[in-house]
């Protein structure tokens, strides 16, 4: 005789269930995640002017409505406000520290974080005080909140600021930094723009990610990827322009590189929908992508520009596409697997606390069987 457990699989993982999940979070801004209402309190504190409204509710709402633009560079324009109440080291290290909280908060287990350093010294903070800042808020709230958050370093791609901030990420390096990245408008500027650092930090053994395909389309992946040599995509999302649609689907060159390689996509719906990089859940690429077997990963990107959560953004997957527990652990794992801690810290958090977290949450529906 022989006893199993039979999965209720008609049951699809809620909001509140995929909240408990352990997960992890690779494309996160620190700056597009700010509390509201710490906003409104360091503008207060420091005396910053420029915000629409002072009221948490209607600025959390301002956020999201100007961010609903259906263009990358009007959706990058809502930064200079939470860039502007970050140019202190107590600002800095107090959003760096809720942000550990807000996302250990949503179950999440590691995260990288980036911000661009370049953006927080108007005030007199030397870059190096600025990193310093930061790491300081993710290690408290790391501590405090049982989240391991490493951050990356970006430069931004419009700046010529790029070789500074490589090597800002390489003496960091042992100290919490984890990665670099380049952000901000695409169009017009592309990934080679920045070779230098990129050569510079392949010389030095160090990761790093760049947003490619999400302004602009595929020789910004091309360049990202074959010239520059990025770890990862930032996005990633029009590399859909060099897939074929039909029954199968027929792969380009660079799409199949991208698949064949496992270069993670650090994919965000929401922000894309927001952007107009693509035009529904239902429609985002991820979907197809997916199928395909790219190693996709699910993030945030700006969670207060775009009013979400890393549990919100597995929601929306999770109703659009009818994934189940074993796709969202699919995303998590490639997602540990494309994290830029060291090999055995990446095994330790899929074994030790990823898989046995979903199998907990996965077979709590079981029900035995003779
Ligand atoms: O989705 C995005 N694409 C490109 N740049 C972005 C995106 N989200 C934020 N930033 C830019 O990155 C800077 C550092 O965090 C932000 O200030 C913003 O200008
Ligand atoms: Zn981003």
């Amino acid at each position: 005789m022989s006893c199993g457990y039979l999965l209720q699989m008609d049951e699809r993982p809620t909001l509140d269930d995929i909240r408990r999940a352990p997960k992890v979070l690779l494309h996160d801004h620190l700056d597009g995640g700010l509390r509201p209402a710490t906003i409104v309190d360091l503008a207060r504190e420091n005396g910053y002017e420029g915000l629409p409204t002072t009221d948490p509710d209607s600025l959390g709402a301002w956020f999201a409505e100007m961010s609903n633009s259906g263009s990358l560079e009007r959706y990058l324009e809502t930064f200079s406000h939470t860039v502007g109440v970050m140019q202190t080291t107590e600002a800095l290290t107090r959003v760096a520290y809720e942000c550990a909280e807000d996302l250990a908060k949503d179950g999440v287990v590691y995260a990288e974080v980036r911000y661009a350093p370049e953006l927080h010294t108007a005030e007199g903070l030397s870059l190096d005080q600025v990193v310093e800042a930061v790491l300081e808020g993710f290690a408290q709230g790391g501590r405090d909140f049982g989240i391991r958050v490493g951050a990356l370093v970006t430069a931004m791609r419009h700046q010529a600021r790029s070789m500074e901030i490589a090597e800002l990420a390489v003496r960091y390096r042992d100290a919490g930094v984890v990665g670099f990245d380049i952000a901000g408008a695409e169009a017009g500027y592309p990934p080679t723009r920045h070779l230098d650092a990129f050569e510079y930090l392949q010389r030095e053994n160090a990761h790093f990610t760049i947003h490619a395909g999400e302004g602009f389309g595929l020789p910004s992946i091309w360049q990202a990827i074959q010239w520059c040599g990025a770890d990862r995509l930032g996005h990633g999302v029009r590399i859909i322009d060099d897939i074929e649609a039909g029954d199968p689907p027929v792969l380009g060159r660079l799409a199949a590189y991208v698949r064949d390689k496992r270069i993670p996509l650090e994919m965000c719906p929401t922000s894309n929908i927001q952007t107009g990089a693509a035009k529904s859940i239902a429609e985002h690429p991820i979907g197809l992508l997916r199928d395909l077997g790219f190693r996709v990963t699910v993030n945030t990107d700006n969670r207060l520009m775009s009013g979400t959560s890393l549990s919100e953004e597995f929601a929306k997957l999770v109703e659009a596409f009818g994934y189940g527990w074993d796709e969202l652990q699919w995303f998590t794992v490639n997602a540990m697997k494309s994290a830029f801690v060291s090999f055995p810290e990446r095994l330790e958090l899929i074994n030790g606390v990823i898989k046995p977290g979903f199998a907990q949450l996965k077979w709590r529906g079981a029900r035995p069987v003779a």
